[in-house]
C-alpha cells in the first residue's frame, strides 16, 4: 500500500509540481512554436524552477500562439519566430520545431545572443551538426549555451546505471523501442523527409544515443542496417521501423530495433497482423557483460556473467526498474559445470546521492526537470550534477545516424538551406 501511495504521490507531483517563487535574475525563456512537446519539455519543468520563467511563445498562426499562451499562462505572444528571437526581454530559446528546422532557428537564436535548449535530435545530419556545434559563436569567454535535449541522460537512473559496469567489459547490448501503430499519424512531422523525419531520427535517436553511452565509444562498423518503409502513399524516404547491428572497438555488439508503427504479435496472426501492438512499448535495454573467470588454488573455476535490463530508460520518472541478473557457474577439475547459481537484484534510482554544486533534485523530478536544472546551471556558470551533452557528442550522434541511414540505402536527412546563408 505504501508503495502504491508513494508511486501516485510522486507521479502526481511530476505532472503537477509545486510552483516556485521566481528569483531576481531568473532566465526568461521563449518557445518557438506551440509544440506538443513543450508542456512536458519545458512548461511543467519550469514551474518548479525558481530561476526559469516561460515568458513568451510564437507560432506560425498567431491565433494558435494566443490560445497556447492562454492555456499555459505565458505572458507574451509574438507574431513570428523572428519577433520572438529579437525580443530583448528573452534570454533563452527552447526550440521544439520539426527536426528539419532545428538548425536554421537555433543559429538565428544564437546569433541574436540567446542560449538555446534544442530538442533532440539536434539537427538533420552531421554536416549541420558540425556547422552548428563548432560555430565561432561558441568561442571565447561567456560563450552562449547550446544543449541537445537528450533528457534521459540527466536523470540519476541513467547515470547510476552507467556506473554499474565498465564500458570495456560490455559484450552485447540490445535496445528495443516501439510505439503502437496509430499514436502518430503517418503524415506526422516524424514521417516527412523534408522535415528530417524518420524513426531513426525519433525513437531511434534514443537507441543510438544509449548504445554510444553504454560503450562510451563510437561504433567501429555497422554490420547491418535495414528499415521497414512507410506504406504506399506515404513518404518513401522515411523509415517506419529501423533495425541495425553495430560493432564497437572493444569487440562488443549492439542491436537496435525501433518501430514507430508497431502492429501484430497476437494469436491468429493472419487476422490480427494490422492490430496496433502494445507489447514491447516500454523502451527496454539489455546489457550483457563478458563473463569473468576465477581459478582457485585447487584448479576449480568459477565463472560469473552479469546482465542488466533497464526498463523504460527513456521515461524513468513514470516508471523504471533495473534488473541485475548474475549467473555463477562452478566448474570442477574436469571443467564440468558442478553448480549454477542465479541471482537477481532490482534497482530504482530517483535521486543523486550528491551533486558537486547546486540542488540535488527531488524524486518527482522528471528527466526534463533534471535537464532544465543542468541547462540553467550551465548558463549561470554552476557545475550541478556535472552531466552534459558535449558538442562533439552531438556531432558523433548525427554521424552515427547518417551512417545508419546510408547502410539502409535511405538518404541522409536533407541539409537546411540555412547552412549556406544564416552562418
Ligand atoms: N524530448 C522529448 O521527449 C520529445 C522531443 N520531441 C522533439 O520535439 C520536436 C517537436 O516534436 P512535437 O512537439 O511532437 O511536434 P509538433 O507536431 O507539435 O510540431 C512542433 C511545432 O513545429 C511546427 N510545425 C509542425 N508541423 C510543421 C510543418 N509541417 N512545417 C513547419 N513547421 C511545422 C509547429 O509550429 P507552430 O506552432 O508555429 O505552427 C509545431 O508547433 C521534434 O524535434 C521532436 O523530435 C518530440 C516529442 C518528445
Ligand atoms: O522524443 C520523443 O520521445 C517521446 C516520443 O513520443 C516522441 O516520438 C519522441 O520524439
Amino acid at each position: 500500500m505504501a508503495f502504491l501511495y508513494n508511486y501516485f504521490r510522486r507521479t502526481y507531483t511530476t505532472f503537477f509540481p509545486p510552483v516556485a517563487t521566481k528569483n531576481d535574475g531568473a532566465l526568461r525563456i521563449g518557445i518557438l512554436g506551440a509544440a506538443n512537446i513543450a508542456p512536458q519539455g519545458i512548461i511543467t519543468p519550469a514551474k518548479s524552477h525558481p530561476e526559469v520563467i516561460v515568458a513568451a511563445v510564437a507560432a506560425r498562426d498567431p491565433k494558435k500562439a494566443e490560445a497556447f499562451a492562454k492555456k499555459h499562462g505565458i505572458p507574451i505572444v509574438h507574431k513570428t519566430y523572428d519577433d520572438l528571437i529579437a525580443d530583448p526581454s528573452i534570454n533563452c530559446i527552447y526550440n521544439p520545431l520539426p527536426n528539419g528546422l532545428h538548425y536554421e532557428w537555433t543559429i538565428k537564436a544564437l546569433k541574436a545572443g540567446k542560449h538555446v535548449l534544442l530538442e533532440k535530435p539536434s539537427v538533420s545530419n552531421a554536416e549541420e551538426a558540425r556547422s552548428l556545434f563548432r560555430h565561432p559563436l561558441f568561442q571565447g569567454p561567456n560563450a552562449l549555451v547550446l544543449l541537445e535535449a537528450f533528457h534521459y541522460r540527466f536523470h540519476p537512473l541513467w547515470q547510476t546505471f552507467l556506473t554499474l559496469f565498465d564500458a570495456k567489459d560490455v559484450e552485447e547490448v540490445e535496445v528495443k523501442n516501439s510505439l503502437l501503430a496509430g499514436v502518430f499519424p503517418r503524415d506526422d512531422i516524424r514521417f516527412i523527409y523534408s522535415l528530417s523525419g524518420g524513426t531513426l531520427m525519433d525513437f531511434g535517436a534514443y537507441a543510438v544515443s544509449s548504445v554510444r553511452g553504454i560503450f562510451a565509444s563510437e561504433p567501429a562498423n555497422i554490420k547491418s542496417a535495414s528499415h521497414r518503409p512507410m506504406p504506399a502513399g506515404f513518404d518513401q524516404k522515411c523509415d517506419e521501423a529501423i533495425f541495425a547491428v553495430y560493432e564497437f572497438p572493444n569487440g562488443g555488439v549492439a542491436k537496435i530495433s525501433v518501430d514507430l508503427q508497431a502492429t501484430g504479435g497476437y494469436w491468429f496472426p493472419a487476422l490480427t497482423k494490422n492490430w496496433p501492438r502494445l507489447k514491447g512499448s516500454l523502451p527496454t535495454l539489455t546489457v550483457k557483460l563478458r563473463a569473468t573467470t576465477d581459478k582457485s588454488s585447487d584448479g576449480s573455476e568459477k565463472s560469473t556473467q552479469k546482465r542488466f535490463i533497464v526498463h523504460n530508460y527513456m521515461g524513468p520518472h513514470i516508471f523504471h526498474r533495473i534488473d541485475i541478473a548474475t549467473t555463477i557457474q562452478h566448474k570442477d577439475l574436469q571443467g564440468k559445470v558442478a553448480k549454477t547459481e542465479n541471482k537477481i537484484e532490482y534497482m530504482k534510482v530517483y535521486n543523486w546521492p550528491t551533486v558537486q554544486e547546486g540542488r540535488k533534485g527531488e524524486e518527482w523530478w522528471s528527466t526534463y526537470r533534471f535537464q532544465l536544472e543542468a541547462f540553467v546551471n550551465r548558463v549561470k556558470g554552476r557545475t550541478g550534477s556535472g552531466v552534459w551533452v558535449e558538442p562533439d557528442d552531438s556531432i558523433q550522434q548525427m554521424e552515427m545516424i547518417d551512417a545508419t541511414y546510408r547502410k539502409t540505402g535511405l538518404p541522409v536527412r536533407p541539409t537546411s538551406k540555412a547552412l549556406g546563408s544564416v552562418t
